[in-house]
């Protein structure tokens, strides 16, 4: 079930190191959202706080509130694994486990949760997910071979139907297109569309193009020199940001005219 995203107010940091600074945003249930901006602003540390991904980073830390449909991501006693099932990731560089078979990628996340499942159900949830990762019909006569022997843009779609097969209700995409072809890019940008069907997603991409055809609301990320924090400049529907931003910096980003 797609759900909305409350930030409120949000830092974050790298040991002291202020890495973003009072950022609030709402993002709503079943959009494409897009986080553009120059190289260090933040995008995809921000983006980590939307599913605790930074924690992994040791001295990394957020203050501010995080709130998923209302709930707050960092209230005491929230378990930041659940948080991740409820809130996946894509990454830049498709990430399937090597060594482990197409059919056990998809599950990998399922198995990771300790849900236990019989094997008629895994058979379902595999068909579904890699269905709604536009892959089944490529890969359904090898579900047992390795997944690593696909091509990296078939590879990030496994990756997408690993993500969406625990049902999340929320899925960030980091950069999910740098690494593949334009016909790659395109299968994925098309898959996007399908899911925010199902889905709240959230995408950082440096390809402006990619951002007005994908999404519906654009964040640009600005920072005002290195060791600086990256702030939230602008927001909007993506059509405005592409035509009439309220913002000089963002006019010049956007345009070309600097980043
Ligand atoms: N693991 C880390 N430890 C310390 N500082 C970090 C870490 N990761 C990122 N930073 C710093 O945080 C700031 C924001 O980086 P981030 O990678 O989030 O920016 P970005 O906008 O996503 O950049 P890019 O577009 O190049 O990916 C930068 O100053 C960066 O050096």
């Amino acid at each position: 079930m797609s759900k909305s995203i409350e930030v409120n107010d949000l830092n974050v940091y790298y040991d002291k190191f202020l890495a973003v600074e009072g950022v609030s945003i709402n993002i709503e249930p079943r959009s494409v959202t897009a986080f553009i901006g120059p190289s260090g602003c933040g995008k995809s540390t921000f983006l980590r706080t939307l599913n605790r991904m930074h924690e992994v980073i040791p001295g990394a830390h957020v203050k501010g509130e995080v709130l998923i449909d209302g709930n707050d991501l960092y209230g005491p006693g929230v378990d930041p694994v659940l948080v991740r099932r409820q809130v996946g990731m894509v990454f830049q560089r498709p990430n399937p486990f090597p060594t482990m078979s197409i059919r056990e990628n998809v599950l990998a996340g399922v198995r990771l949760n300790n849900t236990r499942i019989s094997r008629n159900d895994a058979d379902d949830l595999v068909e579904s997910s890699l269905r709604g990762a536009n892959l089944w019909e490529e890969v359904k006569d090898r579900l047992n071979l390795p997944g690593s022997g696909l091509s990296g843009g078939q590879q990030q779609r496994l990756c997408i139907a690993r993500a969406i097969a625990v049902k999340p209700d929320v899925l960030l995409m980091d950069e999910p297109c740098s690494a593949l072809d334009p016909i790659s890019t395109l299968a994925i940008e098309d898959l996007i569309e399908e899911l925010k069907k199902e889905y709240t997603i959230v995408i950082v991409t440096h390809n402006m193009q990619q951002a007005t055809r994908v999404s519906d609301k654009t964040a640009f990320f600005n920072i005002a020199g290195t060791g600086k924090p990256g702030h939230l400049i602008e927001y909007d529907d993506t059509q405005t940001i592409f035509s009439t931003p309220k913002v000089k910096a963002t006019e010049d980003y956007v345009s070309g005219r600097f980043g």
